[in-house]
């Protein structure tokens, strides 16, 4: 089997640096490419990302501001935020040898196209391999080296198995599979749905309500990942259950804790504290899609319409509660 022995992680926040960790841990070379020359300085001297305070790199992770370093790796790790992917690849597609592993670690949909993750490195990187790597996993802990556990897809199972092999330590365990398209969808749907949860949290509705949301949160996932050829196995994994019971359930989750900001009162400019909560970007997209395809989504819904400033907490609350009774399904 191919493997990967050379790997290369884009971006030096919180989660390309708890990948990067991870990489190194599980016994790998690997070079960490920053282009933010702030943070790139502070990961060279101080070797620590200004995004995740107090995790010291590996001694053996090289620090570059160079691309074309990062490109020399055998598989890539391609860690930025959703909405900036496509520049990112676009940017290393000339510099990578052909079938080069290029793997999204982004949770996102991209505006305007509607692309996936895998789709964007598809298009801008034809001669790469798209894959994805997603699951409930907190940079934080994975930094740590707590025990945590993901999936890896590509569509050439060999490939995915090289991959989960490769970033395989003793505290992380990747599952491999080749549904990608259902291992990306469900980290972008359970953001938008974190985002509800954290509203009910800091509205105080209680554990029930909490309980209801994440459950019918989940239903809206099945539901658009059946329209968008996701495998139901995937939406019950971890990728897709196990992330959004995660990120439901914890403000250690920036978009569950930009929610409960929101469902204190705070302002949407100001609810996610300078911190990337992707939700806030995919919740827009999810239902544009939805709408698309007919599914039916209103918790998405009415996250959307929270976020576009058209609906206040308290008649979103309301209006999902006053719908016509149905069958549970
Ligand atoms: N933090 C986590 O626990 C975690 C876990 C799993 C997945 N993710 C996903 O990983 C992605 C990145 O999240 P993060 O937590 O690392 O975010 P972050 O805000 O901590 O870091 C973002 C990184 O992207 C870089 N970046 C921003 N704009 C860029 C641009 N235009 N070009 C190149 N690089 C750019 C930044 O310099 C930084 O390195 C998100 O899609 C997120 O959903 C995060
Ligand atoms: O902090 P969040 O909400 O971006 O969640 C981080 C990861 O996606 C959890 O799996």
């Amino acid at each position: 089997m191919t493997s990967f022995n050379k790997i290369a992680v884009l971006g030096g926040g919180a989660w390309g640096t708890a990948l990067a960790q991870t990489a190194a841990r599980a016994g790998r070379s690997v070079t960490l490419w920053e282009h933010d020359p702030a943070n790139a300085q502070h990961l060279s001297d101080k070797r620590e990302s200004v995004y995740l305070p107090g995790v010291t790199l590996e001694p053996s992770i090289v620090v570059t501001r160079d691309l074309a370093d990062a490109a020399r790796a055998d598989a890539l790790l391609l860690v930025v935020p959703a909405q900036v992917m496509r520049p990112v690849v676009t940017s290393l597609a000339p510099l990578i040898a052909a079938r080069t592993p290029l793997v999204a670690c982004a949770k996102g949909i991209e505006h305007g196209t509607h692309r996936f993750m895998t789709e964007i490195i598809a298009e801008c990187a034809p001669a790469a391999i798209p894959a994805i790597l997603s699951g409930p996993s907190f940079a934080a802990d994975v930094a740590r080296g707590l025990p945590t556990a993901v999936t890896i897809a590509a569509a050439d199972a060999a490939v995915a198995q090289a991959l989960a092999q490769a970033m395989n330590s003793g505290s992380f365990r990747p599952y491999h599979s080749t549904d990608v398209r259902g291992v990306e969808l469900g980290g972008a749907t359970k953001n938008v749905m974190a985002i509800a949860a954290g509203i009910v949290e800091g509205r105080k509705l209680g554990a029930s309500a909490l309980a209801a949301m994440t459950t019918r949160g989940f239903v809206e996932l099945v539901r658009f990942g059946k329209a968008y050829g996701a495998r139901i196995e995937t939406m019950h994994g971890l990728s897709g259950l196990g992330d959004l019971t995660m990120c439901c359930s914890t403000p250690q989750s920036r978009n569950f804790s930009f929610g409960m900001a929101l469902g204190r009162g705070e302002s949407i400019d100001t609810a996610a504290h300078g911190k990337l909560a992707e939700g806030y970007y995919t919740a827009p997209v999810l239902l544009e899609m939805a709408q698309a395809k007919h599914v039916d989504m209103p918790i998405s819904t009415a996250v959307a319409a929270i976020l576009a400033g058209k609906l206040d907490v308290d008649k979103a609350i309301e209006g999902l509660l006053t719908r016509p009774l149905k069958a549970e399904e």
